[in-house]
């Protein structure tokens, strides 16, 4: 039986900004992903029952709400296999972080299922399904770079050079409802005028977060006094930008103990679409 091991990237908000509210309560925002090359790990089985099961680290989420197990349903009406899957999945990155972790894996699994039970969409069809599932899921299945807009899903291409991020986790879960009901969340930024650049930019979350969760504020007071650096999404992660692995590296060395990071790079295309090529590549031999 076949089977196929991808990595569900981490993603990187740049900036987020909110332009508006619309009547349905979702934000009208301008956000810059870029994919990191770090996340977690998903190996696909097929299976001899028609049924999608997953293993591994699971813990706290019921399997009929995780978004691996929706993502992996949703693809159902268009399976040509007889067979079912079984996901093992290795959590690399913290839930509620604001790096994208819930939505990669849902966008991982479409990429592979499509794959494997030979559905045969197109990515502009999986990204269509993946939105139904949330927000972030299209900019994991088209896997590249890219300035959103509309209330996220306006995808449209962007070229950055590679940059080497420390990402630190300061041990809070922030709700993204939270973070978008709140009455203080500034929501007026006006739209990006031609000729925009990045240090024309911000995160408007940023600053309500902090509030709310002071380790936020800490967090990111501590990475400044090394590198620029910011909140990522609605957080509570936050990044600091280097030049070089090294230099990310050494201040990860003396992150205090009560947070957690990681340093990787950003990656014009995602690591699961390399993956997945890489491994289609052999197939064929
Ligand atoms: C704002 C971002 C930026 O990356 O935040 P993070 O979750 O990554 O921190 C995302 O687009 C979030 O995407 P995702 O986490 O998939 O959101 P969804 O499940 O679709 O929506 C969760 C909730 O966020 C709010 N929401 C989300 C997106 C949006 N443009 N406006 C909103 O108001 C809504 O209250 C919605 O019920
Ligand atoms: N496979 C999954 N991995 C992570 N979170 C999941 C998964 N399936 C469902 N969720 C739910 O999605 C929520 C948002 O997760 P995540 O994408 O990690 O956060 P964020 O959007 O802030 O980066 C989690 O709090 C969790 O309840």
């Amino acid at each position: 039986m076949k089977t196929l091991t991808l990595t569900a990237p981490a993603k990187l908000n740049l900036f987020l900004h909110i332009n508006g509210r619309r009547a349905d309560g979702y934000h009208e925002l301008e956000t810059l992903f870029t994919m990191l090359d770090y996340g977690d790990e998903l190996t696909f089985s097929l299976i001899k029952q028609d049924v999608v099961e997953i293993g591994g680290d699971v813990a706290g989420i019921p399997l009929q709400e995780n978004l691996i197990y929706r993502a992996a349903e949703a693809l159902r009406p268009y399976k040509q296999s007889p067979f079912g899957a079984h996901v093992q999945l290795v959590k690399k990155l913290p839930m509620g972080g604001g790096v994208g972790g819930g939505s990669s894996d849902a966008a991982t699994t479409l990429l592979a299922l499509n794959t494997l039970w030979q559905c045969d969409l197109s990515l502009d069809q999986l990204a269509d399904i993946g939105l139904s599932l949330g927000a972030d899921v299209p900019v994991f299945v088209r896997g590249k770079t890219a300035l959103a807009q509309g209330v996220g899903e306006k995808l449209s291409p962007y070229t950055l050079a590679t940059k080497h991020y420390l990402v630190v986790f300061p041990n809070v879960h922030v709700g993204t409802v939270e973070v978008f009901t709140h009455p203080e969340l500034p929501r007026n930024t006006p739209k990006l005028s031609e000729g925009w650049t990045i240090d024309q930019t911000h995160n408007d979350c940023q600053a309500l977060v902090k509030k709310l969760y002071p380790e936020v504020e800490k967090t990111l007071s501590w990475l400044l006094k090394y590198a620029p650096s910011r909140m990522t999404g609605t957080g509570g992660c936050c990044f600091a930008e280097f030049d070089s692995a090294q230099a990310a590296q050494r201040v990860l060395e003396q992150l205090p103990s009560h947070w957690t990071g990681f340093v990787t790079q950003s990656a014009s295309e995602s690591i699961a679409h390399r993956q997945l090529a890489a491994w289609r590549k052999d197939e064929v031999k």
